[in-house]
């Protein structure tokens, strides 16, 4: 039977891939920077041009397709996800590492229907690394199937996570004590790429056991979540149970396993959620 959403997904790949080009040929200019939710959550034209680009094609494209793009919903769009499709939008994942030309970005696509992800592409475009992933039918990097590694021993892991962009002394102090907790199991060792959607795409490659993080935001999780699932991986929320990509809260492992025993060493909270209400002014 034809895939449904088989068009969706060939655009979203190649406008990914467009996203990109436009992503790398700023590397070469001055880029200025902005910021929005506090000093360290970077913005730059970039993000807003590639958003654009994205949105308008799709647009053209899928007159009746909604969105969820980040610098739409920084510029006070909702952020609420519904059953109709959506294109779930992360312009740059990593602007801070675009800011410092530190060598991971990715351009991130997450498509959902009746509240699930049906494809999620995310292009790494420094490394020219694209990601696949359709519900049901596997994930892929450049072509290749992509399997979640197989190690049960966390002692024998590398995990991934972010400190995020939040400086609230409470919220730091958990990020550092969740940290602390992991660090010292002892696992092999601790990493972070700088972006969400790259840290679940080494998940899903099997280089990473797992990667977990409070503070992000669906758009940084949405592809990526399906990515590592298609490649054998499980999702979870950070006091176990099923994720909610609007709670702000992920952990992605190669396997329930591992996903439970990281579960145990972090000290969660809970952030504002994405599809809050906006806070009434008087
Ligand atoms: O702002 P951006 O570059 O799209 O998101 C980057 C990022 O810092 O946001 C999350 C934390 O909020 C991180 O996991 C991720 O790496
Ligand atoms: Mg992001
Ligand atoms: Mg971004």
């Amino acid at each position: 039977m034809a895939d449904l959403w088989q068009d969706a997904m060939d655009h979203a790949v190649a406008i990914a891939r467009r996203a990109g080009e436009v992503v790398r040929e700023a590397l070469q200019d001055d880029r200025k920077v902005m910021t929005k939710s506090s000093s360290v959550d970077l913005v730059t034209q970039t993000d807003q041009k590639v958003e654009q680009l994205i949105i308008q094609s799709v647009k053209y494209k899928f007159p009746t397709h909604s969105f969820i793009g980040e610098e739409s919903v920084a510029a006070g769009e909702p952020c609420v996800l519904t059953d109709r499709p959506t294109w779930i939008i992360d312009p740059i994942d990593g602007t801070t590492n675009f800011v410092h030309a530190f060598p991971f970005v990715a351009i991130s696509i997450g498509f959902s229907v009746n509240k699930q992800i049906e494809f999620g592409v995310i292009y790494s475009c420094l490394e020219d690394k694209m990601y696949t992933a359709r519900r049901g039918k596997g994930a892929f990097c450049n072509g290749e199937p992509l399997q979640v590694s197989d190690r049960e021993d966390i002692k024998q892991s590398i995990i991934a996570t972010e400190f995020g962009s939040s400086r609230d002394p409470e919220a730091v102090e958990k990020i550092f004590s969740s940290l602390r907790n992991v660090l010292c199991i002892p696992v092999h060792g601790v990493r972070g790429a700088g972006t969400a959607a790259i840290n679940m795409c080494h998940v899903a490659s099997g280089c990473v056991e797992a990667y977990y993080e409070i503070g992000i935001h669906v758009w940084d999780v949405a592809a990526g979540s399906l990515v590592v699932s298609e490649a054998g991986g499980v999702l979870m929320d950070v006091e176990g149970g099923a994720v909610d990509l609007m709670s702000r809260r992920i952990v992605a492992a190669n396997s329930r396993t591992i996903a439970e025993r990281i579960v145990k060493q972090i000290d969660s909270f809970s952030p504002l959620r994405d599809d809050a209400p906006p806070p009434q002014t008087l």
